[in-house]
Protein backbone atom coordinates (compact mmCIF):
# COMPACT_ATOMS: atom_id res chain seq x y z
CA UNK A 1 0.00 0.00 0.00
CA UNK A 2 1.42 3.30 -0.78
CA UNK A 3 1.46 6.87 1.02
CA UNK A 4 -2.57 7.95 1.73
CA UNK A 5 -3.08 11.71 1.24
CA UNK A 6 -4.83 13.38 3.91
CA UNK A 7 -6.92 15.81 3.70
CA UNK A 8 -8.25 17.27 7.65
CA UNK A 9 -11.42 19.35 6.66
CA UNK A 10 -13.99 22.24 8.60
CA UNK A 11 -10.68 23.68 10.38
CA UNK A 12 -11.60 27.37 11.61
CA UNK A 13 -8.82 27.88 14.30
CA UNK A 14 -5.29 29.11 13.51
CA UNK A 15 -4.26 25.98 16.37
CA UNK A 16 -6.15 23.37 14.75
CA UNK A 17 -4.78 24.36 11.31
CA UNK A 18 -1.05 24.64 12.31
CA UNK A 19 -1.34 20.86 14.37
CA UNK A 20 -2.75 19.63 11.03
CA UNK A 21 0.08 20.95 8.78
CA UNK A 22 2.89 20.15 11.72
CA UNK A 23 1.41 16.44 11.99
CA UNK A 24 1.36 15.88 8.01
CA UNK A 25 -1.27 16.92 6.36
CA UNK A 26 -1.28 17.13 2.55
CA UNK A 27 -4.56 19.87 2.46
CA UNK A 28 -6.91 21.33 4.62
CA UNK A 29 -10.44 22.74 4.34
CA UNK A 30 -12.23 25.59 5.15
CA UNK A 31 -16.02 24.97 4.69
CA UNK A 32 -17.28 28.25 3.43
CA UNK A 33 -21.50 26.69 2.96
CA UNK A 34 -24.16 26.02 5.68
CA UNK A 35 -22.56 24.13 8.16
CA UNK A 36 -21.91 24.26 12.09
CA UNK A 37 -18.41 24.53 10.35
CA UNK A 38 -18.78 27.44 8.02
CA UNK A 39 -16.54 30.22 8.41
CA UNK A 40 -16.20 33.64 6.44
CA UNK A 41 -13.68 33.86 2.98
CA UNK A 42 -11.87 36.26 5.24
CA UNK A 43 -11.50 34.28 8.04
CA UNK A 44 -10.51 31.66 5.64
CA UNK A 45 -7.81 33.99 3.91
CA UNK A 46 -6.38 34.76 7.83
CA UNK A 47 -6.06 31.09 8.29
CA UNK A 48 -4.63 30.26 4.53
CA UNK A 49 -1.84 33.09 4.71
CA UNK A 50 -0.12 30.93 7.49
CA UNK A 51 -0.61 27.56 5.47
CA UNK A 52 2.87 26.45 3.79
CA UNK A 53 3.03 26.03 -0.29
CA UNK A 54 3.08 22.26 0.33
CA UNK A 55 -0.10 22.01 1.43
CA UNK A 56 -3.69 22.56 -0.48
CA UNK A 57 -5.81 24.67 1.61
CA UNK A 58 -9.16 23.62 -0.15
CA UNK A 59 -12.38 25.74 -0.21
CA UNK A 60 -15.77 23.75 0.07
CA UNK A 61 -19.35 24.37 -1.23
CA UNK A 62 -22.23 22.84 -1.59
CA UNK A 63 -25.15 24.10 -3.99
CA UNK A 64 -24.18 27.69 -4.94
CA UNK A 65 -23.64 28.75 -8.63
CA UNK A 66 -20.04 29.27 -9.21
CA UNK A 67 -19.93 33.23 -9.70
CA UNK A 68 -20.45 32.53 -5.95
CA UNK A 69 -18.03 30.31 -5.74
CA UNK A 70 -15.43 32.16 -8.38
CA UNK A 71 -16.34 35.06 -5.42
CA UNK A 72 -15.19 33.17 -2.23
CA UNK A 73 -12.94 31.49 -3.15
CA UNK A 74 -10.98 34.73 -5.05
CA UNK A 75 -11.74 36.68 -1.35
CA UNK A 76 -10.32 33.58 0.69
CA UNK A 77 -6.84 32.74 -1.28
CA UNK A 78 -7.40 29.03 -1.54
CA UNK A 79 -5.93 26.77 -4.31
CA UNK A 80 -8.92 24.79 -4.42
CA UNK A 81 -12.08 24.26 -4.60
CA UNK A 82 -14.36 21.44 -3.57
CA UNK A 83 -17.75 21.41 -4.88
CA UNK A 84 -20.54 19.20 -3.27
CA UNK A 85 -23.42 17.29 -4.66
CA UNK A 86 -25.25 17.12 -8.06
CA UNK A 87 -23.54 19.84 -9.37
CA UNK A 88 -23.50 19.76 -13.28
CA UNK A 89 -20.09 19.80 -15.44
CA UNK A 90 -20.91 23.21 -16.59
CA UNK A 91 -20.40 24.39 -12.83
CA UNK A 92 -16.74 22.85 -13.20
CA UNK A 93 -16.55 24.22 -16.48
CA UNK A 94 -17.19 27.69 -15.71
CA UNK A 95 -14.64 27.64 -12.83
CA UNK A 96 -11.52 25.73 -15.03
CA UNK A 97 -10.39 29.31 -15.71
CA UNK A 98 -9.45 30.18 -12.28
CA UNK A 99 -6.36 27.78 -12.60
CA UNK A 100 -7.37 26.36 -9.26
CA UNK A 101 -7.16 22.52 -8.54
CA UNK A 102 -11.32 21.07 -8.20
CA UNK A 103 -12.26 18.36 -6.19
CA UNK A 104 -15.86 16.78 -6.76
CA UNK A 105 -17.48 15.67 -3.70
CA UNK A 106 -20.30 12.97 -4.42
CA UNK A 107 -21.73 9.88 -2.74
CA UNK A 108 -21.35 5.85 -3.75
CA UNK A 109 -24.07 6.48 -6.51
CA UNK A 110 -23.13 8.96 -8.80
CA UNK A 111 -20.18 8.74 -11.52
CA UNK A 112 -17.21 7.58 -9.77
CA UNK A 113 -14.52 8.76 -12.75
CA UNK A 114 -12.11 11.11 -11.76
CA UNK A 115 -12.10 13.45 -14.50
CA UNK A 116 -15.20 12.70 -16.13
CA UNK A 117 -16.38 16.41 -14.86
CA UNK A 118 -12.84 17.96 -15.61
CA UNK A 119 -12.12 17.40 -11.89
CA UNK A 120 -8.71 16.65 -10.73
CA UNK A 121 -9.76 15.13 -7.69
CA UNK A 122 -12.53 13.24 -6.67
CA UNK A 123 -14.20 12.85 -3.37
CA UNK A 124 -16.36 10.13 -2.27
CA UNK A 125 -18.20 10.67 0.39
CA UNK A 126 -21.39 9.89 3.08
CA UNK A 127 -24.75 11.13 1.23
CA UNK A 128 -24.79 13.65 3.99
CA UNK A 129 -21.39 15.41 4.18
CA UNK A 130 -19.52 16.32 7.24
CA UNK A 131 -22.41 14.29 9.46
CA UNK A 132 -19.79 12.04 10.37
CA UNK A 133 -21.96 8.88 9.56
CA UNK A 134 -19.92 5.62 8.58
CA UNK A 135 -21.02 4.27 5.03
CA UNK A 136 -20.42 0.93 3.18
CA UNK A 137 -16.83 2.32 2.59
CA UNK A 138 -16.21 -1.26 1.16
CA UNK A 139 -18.86 -1.22 -1.48
CA UNK A 140 -16.97 1.83 -3.71
CA UNK A 141 -13.42 -0.66 -3.55
CA UNK A 142 -12.36 -0.80 -7.36
CA UNK A 143 -14.94 1.39 -8.56
CA UNK A 144 -13.70 4.93 -8.40
CA UNK A 145 -11.25 5.90 -11.09
CA UNK A 146 -8.13 8.51 -10.72
CA UNK A 147 -7.08 10.12 -7.60
CA UNK A 148 -9.81 9.68 -5.35
CA UNK A 149 -10.16 10.83 -1.62
CA UNK A 150 -12.13 8.23 0.67
CA UNK A 151 -14.55 10.47 3.34
CA UNK A 152 -17.69 9.73 5.77
CA UNK A 153 -17.05 8.44 8.92
CA UNK A 154 -13.91 8.46 9.21
CA UNK A 155 -11.83 8.02 12.67
CA UNK A 156 -8.76 7.76 14.01
CA UNK A 157 -10.09 4.51 15.52
CA UNK A 158 -11.42 3.27 11.87
CA UNK A 159 -9.55 4.93 9.62
CA UNK A 160 -7.34 1.85 9.17
CA UNK A 161 -10.34 -0.41 7.99
CA UNK A 162 -11.55 2.29 6.01
CA UNK A 163 -8.62 1.76 3.71
CA UNK A 164 -8.33 -1.64 3.78
CA UNK A 165 -11.96 -2.03 2.90
CA UNK A 166 -12.03 0.78 0.05
CA UNK A 167 -8.26 1.01 -0.94
CA UNK A 168 -8.80 4.44 -1.45
CA UNK A 169 -5.66 6.91 -2.54
CA UNK A 170 -6.45 9.09 0.24
CA UNK A 171 -8.90 10.19 3.13
CA UNK A 172 -10.49 12.86 4.33
CA UNK A 173 -12.30 13.75 7.65
CA UNK A 174 -13.82 15.93 9.69
CA UNK A 175 -16.25 15.12 12.64
CA UNK A 176 -13.84 12.59 13.28
CA UNK A 177 -11.06 14.71 14.42
CA UNK A 178 -14.01 16.45 16.22
CA UNK A 179 -15.71 16.63 20.28
CA UNK A 180 -18.49 18.25 19.09
CA UNK A 181 -20.00 19.52 15.42
CA UNK A 182 -17.62 22.14 14.03
CA UNK A 183 -14.94 22.39 17.47
CA UNK A 184 -11.59 20.70 16.29
CA UNK A 185 -9.68 18.62 18.79
CA UNK A 186 -5.50 18.77 17.77
CA UNK A 187 -4.80 15.71 19.74
CA UNK A 188 -7.66 13.62 17.48
CA UNK A 189 -5.97 15.51 14.41
CA UNK A 190 -2.50 13.80 15.45
CA UNK A 191 -4.00 10.73 16.45
CA UNK A 192 -5.38 10.29 12.87
CA UNK A 193 -2.65 11.22 10.85
CA UNK A 194 -0.18 9.05 12.93
CA UNK A 195 -2.71 6.25 12.15
CA UNK A 196 -2.65 6.66 8.45
CA UNK A 197 0.71 7.34 8.17
CA UNK A 198 1.42 3.47 9.71
CA UNK A 199 -1.30 1.96 7.11
CA UNK A 200 0.36 4.03 4.21
O1 LIG B 1 -18.31 19.50 6.99
C1 LIG B 1 -19.40 19.99 6.71
O2 LIG B 1 -20.18 20.41 7.57
C2 LIG B 1 -19.82 20.09 5.27
C3 LIG B 1 -21.02 20.73 4.96
C4 LIG B 1 -21.42 20.83 3.64
C5 LIG B 1 -20.64 20.31 2.63
C6 LIG B 1 -19.44 19.67 2.95
C7 LIG B 1 -19.03 19.54 4.25
N1 LIG B 1 -17.85 18.87 4.57
C8 LIG B 1 -16.95 18.39 3.59
C9 LIG B 1 -15.88 17.45 3.92
O3 LIG B 1 -14.92 17.35 3.15
C10 LIG B 1 -15.94 16.52 5.10
O4 LIG B 1 -14.67 16.31 5.59
C11 LIG B 1 -16.49 15.18 4.62
O5 LIG B 1 -17.81 15.40 4.25
C12 LIG B 1 -16.41 14.12 5.73
O6 LIG B 1 -17.10 14.53 6.85
P1 LIG B 1 -17.13 13.64 8.18
O7 LIG B 1 -18.00 12.46 7.93
O8 LIG B 1 -17.68 14.56 9.18
O9 LIG B 1 -15.70 13.25 8.47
Amino acid sequence: MGVVYVKICGLSEPEHVATAVEAGADAIGFVMTRSPRRITPERAAELAAAVPGHVLTVGVFRGEDPDAVREAALASGVRAIQLHGRHPHGDFTALKDLGLRLIRAVDAEADLRCGAFDEDLLLVDAPHAGSGQPWDWAAVRGRPTGQWLLAGGLTPANVTEAIAAADPWGVDVSSGVETSPGVKDSALIREFLREVRVVG
